[in-house]
């Protein structure tokens, strides 16, 4: 770990107090990691010196994860690492690898799990001029609050052939003989079990609509698959309903389930829906206008997330935060991977990474820098100087390294 001249980022009376210099941990990140955060701090720098003219300035301090943090310590996720964003309470992120099948279980799931960072918040809006593959991509604008803490990504799962597999197998034939009778080839079955509380749920809808109420929306649409997982996602609806009720004051709507409650901000009526998972994604192709908070559960929101990113353009430009509303605790990150592929070639997109620094920024308080980085963004969008994915779908576009991308972005913040 590097060291940063400046101060932490602290919490006090429920607001972040931001010195203005503040600490920020960042990872680089694995793959196409290093290309794209070196063009997003360029960016980054650049927004905050043109809108403070060096009144502030973020002091960097690397923190590693990943493959560089294995090849330097031993370690995939080094305890000082953990330190740093416990104690710097707000960072930021590239991707990081997680292989499939054998090996590690994934370190963007255990930075999010060990430091509680139960809502990630994904923002999916459309750019003008960016190239989407539906009709009309300015009808999306909508922002995706995924639960970060539980279901299957906290969940226990026994692989075929171990013995764990086989205990737990046995556990549910002694002790549940109907529904072990249910499992259609038991003796090569692995074994997968996620949990769904109502303490996760409240907190994670809760922050949903409190978002709707700060940020003028109209609805907060509960998704789940609860008509098939009636106690994990069933149970989410239930409870999303039940905390609309309790901290908001909902009532229900012709019967319910839907209810509705005033805005305490602009005094408009906020509905609170539900739509089930796989009805949701297409309604999100076929109508959405009629959407705007999403409260989800994580893999449904891992799903909703990339599908929404392309209607918008790509997972190229789609940000993320993972927020505790609570401590104060966030790490903010792109939706997409580490695109392998591509690493080392300065070729992809770096608009994720860059926008999810913009959302850093806003949630630190320092809009002016973050309005500048929309302002490059569109200006050079506008002027179809682009990476590679918007450009192969965009006529008469100019094609420009990550890197170049990035200073692009700082030369239409001017
Ligand atoms: N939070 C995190 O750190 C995350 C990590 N991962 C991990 O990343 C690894 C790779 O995952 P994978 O499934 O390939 O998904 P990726 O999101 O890494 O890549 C899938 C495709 O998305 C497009 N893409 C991704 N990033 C960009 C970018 N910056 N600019 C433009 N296009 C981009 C590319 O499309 P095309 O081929 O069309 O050019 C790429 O082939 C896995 O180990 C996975 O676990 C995955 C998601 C999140
Ligand atoms: O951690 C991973 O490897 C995947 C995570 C992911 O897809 C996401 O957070 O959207
Ligand atoms: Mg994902």
């Amino acid at each position: 770990m590097t060291t940063a001249t400046g101060q932490p980022v602290t919490l006090n009376n429920g607001k972040l107090d931001v010195p203005a210099n503040p600490i920020i941990p960042f990872i680089e990140g694995d793959g196409t990691g290093p290309d794209i955060w070196h063009a997003s701090q360029t960016v980054l720098d650049a927004a905050v010196d043109k809108a403070y003219q060096g009144d502030r300035k973020i002091a960097w301090l690397e923190v590693l994860a990943g493959e560089k943090a294995h090849n330097q310590t031993g370690n995939w996720l080094p305890d000082e690492t953990l330190d740093a964003f416990r104690q710097y309470l707000v960072g930021i992120k590239g991707p990081l690898t997680t292989p499939t099948g054998g090996g590690i279980r994934s370190l963007n799931v255990a930075l999010r799990q060990i430091l509680d960072l139960y809502t990630c918040l994904r923002p999916v809006r459309w750019f003008e001029g960016v190239p989407s593959p539906v009709k009309r991509p300015d009808l999306t604008d909508m922002v995706i609050f995924r639960e970060n803490s539980e279901d299957i990504y906290a969940g226990i799962e026994f692989e075929h052939g171990t013995d764990d597999c086989t205990k737990a197998k046995q556990l549910l034939k002694e002790n549940f003989p109907d529904h072990f009778a249910k499992v259609r080839f038991p003796d090569t079955a692995g074994i997968g079990i996620k949990p769904v509380s109502q303490e996760g749920t409240e907190r994670l809808v809760k922050a949903a609509i409190q978002y709707a109420i700060d940020n003028e929306r109209d609805s907060v649409t509960l998704v789940h698959k609860g008509n098939i997982m009636k106690f994990t996602e069933g149970a989410f609806m239930q409870w999303g309903y039940e905390t609309a009720k309790k901290h908001f004051g909902a009532t229900e709507l012709d019967g319910g389930p839907w209810c509705t409650f005033t805005s305490p901000k602009n005094g408009k009526t906020i509905t609170i829906k539900d739509v089930i998972a796989d009805a949701m994604l297409q309604q999100i192709l076929t109508r959405p206008a009629e959407y705007e908070v999403i409260a989800t559960l994580n893999l449904n929101g891992d799903y909703i997330s990339d599908a929404l990113a392309a209607c918008v353009g790509g997972i190229g430009i789609a940000p993320g935060g993972n927020i505790n509303y609570d401590t104060g605790h966030a790490i903010f990150e792109a939706t997409h991977g580490t695109a392998p592929k591509y690493a080392n070639q300065d070729k992809v997109n770096p608009g994720s990474v860059i926008l999810s620094g913009e959302m850093m920024l806003r949630h630190l308080g320092w809009n002016e820098a973050a309005d500048l980085i929309i302002k490059g963004m569109n200006g050079a969008i506008a002027a179809k100087t682009v990476t590679y994915d918007f450009e192969r779908l965009m006529d008469g576009a100019t094609l420009l390294k990550c890197s170049e991308f990035g200073n692009a972005i700082v030369k239409h913040m001017d």
